[in-house]
């Protein structure tokens, strides 16, 4: 199975019709609280989680509930779970972050990094909208810095791209085969140091 998590509104369906081909949408407006969406992609689960995060209109304890039900759907099916693809907003991303800290709040998008990261869920960071970025590099090297990703691993795990715009599709596509490829690593013992964060909230 493949997951697409991320913000409401940072592209996910746009992106998963772009890789698979199909449209995971239900017309449904942002902020509408929806269920996990599965397409079957090359003998694969293909599944599109609703949107976490703020969305204008709804609630705070709405935006933890859908958090809440995002991390059980994973923790349940992390053993079938052979990818995860976190897709974020390059235009917007740094600037939510940096609020959050500001805050002395973990972004959310940088917690479900980590939590996915503590499960031993092989994760890539799509950088998505960058046609509305400037300075590309830059903005993955300070998401490098934010997400706690040594520079070493930054080409092994963020993939600028524009979904809309169909642009670096095919270097998503190698890094998702070749992630897919290697697999969990087998010297990682699943759940076995499954700590703080995320998986503390929701018990
Ligand atoms: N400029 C730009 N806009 C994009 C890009 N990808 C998606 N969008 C637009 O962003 C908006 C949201 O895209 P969706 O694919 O619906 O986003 P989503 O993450 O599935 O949203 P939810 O269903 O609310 O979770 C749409 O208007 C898309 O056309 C991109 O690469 N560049």
């Amino acid at each position: 199975m493949i997951i697409f998590v991320g913000r409401s509104n940072v592209g996910k369906s746009t992106l998963i019709f772009r890789l698979t081909g199909k449209w995971v949408r239900r017309g449904k407006r942002p902020g509408v609280t929806r269920k996990p969406v599965e397409v079957s992609w090359r003998n694969r689960k293909v599944v599109d989680m609703p949107g976490f995060g703020f969305m204008s209109g709804l609630p705070k304890e709405k935006q933890e509930k859908i958090k809440d039900e995002i991390v059980h759907f994973i923790e349940n099916n992390a053993d079938e779970i052979d990818l995860a693809i976190l897709v974020i907003d390059g235009k917007s991303v740094l600037e939510i972050i940096e609020r959050w800290e500001k805050r002395g709040e973990i972004p959310i998008d940088v917690e479900f990094f980590q939590f996915l990261r503590e499960l031993k869920i092989p994760t890539i960071v799509a950088v998505n909208k960058i046609d509305k970025v400037k300075n590309v590099q830059g903005t993955i090297t300070r998401l490098a810095e934010k997400f706690g990703v040594p520079y070493s691993e930054i080409n092994e795990i963020f993939v600028p791209i524009s979904a809309k715009f169909g642009k670096n599709l095919d270097e998503l596509r190698m890094l998702i085969e070749k992630k897919l490829r290697e697999g969990r690593k087998p010297s990682e013992d699943f759940k076995d140091d499954v700590g703080n964060g995320l998986l503390d909230a929701v018990e």
